[in-house]
């Protein structure tokens, strides 16, 4: 049996699989501090006889193998989690069980091409544009992480010019983040982003930053599929604006899918997470 453990800022998602595509059992907790929320964890999978566990967190996580503080959370800023060691904590639990430890982005970037929109690829860029923005990125079927994990949601974009927000991201104010994220769109235009009528310029700002997002992964690691999920992206209008502004800025310099198939929603939705964290522990 296969377990996954997603593990996000507000709310941790337990689960279990026989065969890693269905979720045969699922449960929701809340993110407290390492003790309350880990016991919790215990006593869920003591119930289930696992041998293989997915490990998907909220990071930023060392997933450096070689380092000493490998699978413990870094620098968050929710305290109690702060040099946590998450894997450390659950291999002292379950010395039998096999682990894979990787974001929470990456292993939904895994799902994705496993099972979802980027199934029968073998590299895949997957986005997510919520409170805040995160990139998994596959190449050759493999996650991509060396020193650490990518933290593309805070790579630097060139500024739109209808916008004079100062950018949220409390390290790099303008960032891609701090520019395109949830609370950015809010904070621009005074009211929650699910209000603003899909005509709205908004729109358009927000397709220009996630566009040229897309194009500085085409430059870098040549993906053959873009995924977006996140609560922004259930503005269905932001597609065909990502596609338009991709393609002008990117001008033909590079060769790259049919834009109908490149940058394309989330398949699997809320269970990206865990089946690609199921997927991965089927591999560990
Ligand atoms: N239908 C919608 N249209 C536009 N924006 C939305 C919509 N639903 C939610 N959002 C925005 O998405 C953000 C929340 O994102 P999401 O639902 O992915 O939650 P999250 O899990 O907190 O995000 P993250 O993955 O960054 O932690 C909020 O800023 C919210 O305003
Ligand atoms: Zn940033």
């Amino acid at each position: 049996m296969l377990g996954a453990i997603e593990a996000g800022g507000t709310k941790f998602v337990l689960a279990v699989s026989e065969d890693g595509l269905t979720v045969e059992h699922r449960v929701s907790i809340k993110t407290t501090t390492p003790e309350e929320t880990m016991a919790q964890v215990f006593a869920y999978f003591d119930k289930y006889p696992v041998t293989a566990l997915g490990l998907a967190s909220f990071g930023p996580l060392n997933v450096n193998v070689r380092s000493k503080g490998y699978g413990s959370i870094t620098n968050t800023p929710k305290l109690p989690w702060r040099h946590y060691d998450i894997l450390g904590d659950m291999k002292a639990h379950y010395p039998d069980v096999r682990f894979a430890f990787t974001t929470d982005v990456n292993a939904a970037a895994y799902g994705e091409l496993k099972a979802g929109a980027a199934k029968g690829v073998q590299d895949v860029v997957y986005w997510t544009v919520g409170t805040g923005i995160g990139a998994g990125i596959v190449s050759n079927g493999k996650l991509l992480q060396g020193y650490s994990h990518p933290e593309a949601g805070h790579m630097l974009v060139r500024r739109d010019p209808r916008d004079e927000f100062a950018g949220f991201c409390p390290y790099h104010h303008d960032c891609l983040e701090g520019l395109a994220a949830g609370p950015a769109i809010e904070q621009r235009f005074g009211k929650p982003a699910i209000e603003l009528a899909p005509d709205h310029v908004a729109w358009e700002i927000e397709g220009n930053y996630l566009a040229q997002a897309c194009m500085n992964v085409t430059l870098t690691v040549a993906p053959e599929r873009i995924v977006f999920g996140g609560g922004v992206m259930h503005q269905p209008q932001l597609f065909p604006m990502i596609r338009e502004a991709f393609k002008e800025k990117i001008a033909d310099y590079v060769e790259y899918p049919a834009l109908d198939d490149y940058i394309v929603p989330i398949a699997l939705k809320d269970d990206a997470g865990v089946i690609g964290a199921f997927m991965l522990a089927k591999e560990a």
